[in-house]
């Protein structure tokens, strides 16, 4: 394995491998394997890119250093000379972490200074443009991860929200520099690190950006990004001829079908609108899942009734609900309790034959395929920007992991579609 990623949520993991799979520009894309967790055995021996998926985004920083560096041990173990810590493109976290405690850990452990950090994916609408993050025409504040149940964006100057989460100085390489290419850019983040900066925040606002700061950071032993970062990746691979940039042959598998949703983001909110107006939805009641009157055996039921009508069931709601809910119950506790519902329900429903599971949000997606015990997943075809097929072949089940952000607005028929094999 060349290229190894440490990625802070299970969607977000998908983002990235995606990415490496696809490559840029049809020149080629890595043969990438998702890994659910950090495994205890070796990866297969035709693995170019492996990307450790953990839940370590909204947990504790301490505990997310020990497993990120637990990650990046079995990652060298594999033979990776390059590794990549993925966060979100909308650079989730709070004050407190958990993208500065990583970063700097894993740069530690390397041993490595002026590191690259860049959120930016223009195709998602993430750029990043002296040291701020936009989200489309809007700055990262006033978009709708300001109110993010977990980990609410209230800073913009990533600069300045990265340095807030980390003991040492953190950089900047402006746009200016990353539009003169590669060298410069190089140049730049040499230039930092030589400085006694750890972490270094690299403007970009488009994908030639990106794949020029992969071309800059093809010997560098640590990266740190959006799946954007990766773009430039397998290009370097295939430049030096350690890959050929082909990739297997995809096909898609066949059974019954559901949709769980615990995004509550602007884009799944309008996702499940569009689905509910002709397909079976059930909402969950949140206060009835607090008070365990609708239990995992609920959605089983309705997911089984409606087998074939591509049923969805959602516990997603507006910011204003979301909050009304945090304050009655805690928010840890009413999102463990809708994660365990769908994870538990997911788990049901996969020992009774289910094959094709499309779910909406990473906290959800990592309860649910946690529950799963699934151990690797091979990446199929792209089904819209950052959501890639997955299949586990011990199984025969496909997967789609959609972050909360990510999709057309008729993603939910769309991604089950693309599960199933064509004959
Ligand atoms: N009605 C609700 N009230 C309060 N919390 C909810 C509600 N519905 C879902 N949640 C919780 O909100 C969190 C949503 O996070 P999740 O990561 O699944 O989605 P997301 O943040 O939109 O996706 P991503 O991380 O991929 O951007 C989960 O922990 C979920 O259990
Ligand atoms: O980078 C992104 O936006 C996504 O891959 C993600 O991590 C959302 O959870």
């Amino acid at each position: 394995m060349h290229i190894g990623v440490i990625a802070d949520d299970f969607t977000g993991a998908s983002d990235i491998a995606n990415t490496l799979a696809k490559g840029w520009a049809d020149g080629g894309g890595l043969r990438t394997t998702q890994f659910l967790g950090i495994p205890v055995t070796a990866a297969p021996a035709d693995c170019e890119a492996g990307v450790v998926s953990l839940k370590s985004r909204s947990i504790p920083a301490a505990e997310a250093v020990a497993q990120s560096l637990a990650a990046l041990e079995w990652l060298q173990a594999q033979g990776c000379r390059q590794i990549v810590f993925k966060y979100c493109s909308t650079f989730d976290s709070t004050p407190q972490g958990n993208i500065g405690p990583v970063g700097e850990a894993l740069a530690q452990a390397l041993g490595v200074r002026g590191v690259p950090a860049c959120p930016a994916f223009p195709g998602a609408g993430r750029t990043v443009f002296q040291g701020h993050l936009f989200v489309g025409d809007r700055l990262l504040s006033e978009s709708s991860v300001a109110t993010h149940p977990l980990n609410p964006m209230t800073d913009p100057d990533i600069r300045r929200w990265l340095t807030r989460q980390s003991t040492e100085p953190v950089g900047l390489v402006p746009h200016q520099t990353v539009r003169q290419g590669a060298a410069p850019i190089r140049t730049a983040l040499d230039r930092a690190g030589a400085g006694g900066e750890r972490l270094v925040i690299v403007d970009a606002i488009s994908d030639e950006d990106l794949v020029a700061i992969g071309e800059a950071c093809a010997d560098l032993k640590l990266i740190t990004g959006g799946s954007g970062i990766a773009l430039g990746l397998p290009r370097n691979l295939i430049a030096q001829g350690v890959v050929t940039g082909r990739r297997g042959a995809f096909t898609g598998v066949q059974g019954p079908e559901a949709i769980l949703a615990g995004s509550c983001s602007r884009t799944t909110l309008a996702q499940i609108e569009l689905h509910r107006s002709d397909h079976a939805v059930l909402e969950v009641d949140v206060d009835a899942v607090i008070r365990n009157e609708v239990t995992p055996s609920d959605v089983v039921e309705f997911i089984r009734a409606n087998e074939g009508l591509q049923p969805l069931v959602f516990s997603s709601n507006t910011p204003a609900n979301v909050a009304a809910y945090q304050a009655r119950y805690g928010t840890g506790t009413v999102a463990h309790a809708l994660e365990q519902l769908f994870a538990q329900a997911a788990r049901i429903l996969v020992d009774g034959g289910l094959r094709r599971l499309v779910v909406a949000g990473g906290e959800t997606s990592g309860a649910v395929v946690s529950a799963l015990g699934l151990q690797s997943l091979e990446i199929g075809p792209e089904i819209d920007p950052g959501v890639p097929v997955l299949i586990d072949r011990g199984t025969s089940l496909a997967l789609a992991l959609k972050s909360g952000n990510f999709g057309a607005p008729d993603f939910f028929a769309k991604a089950l579609a693309a599960l199933e094999a064509r004959p």
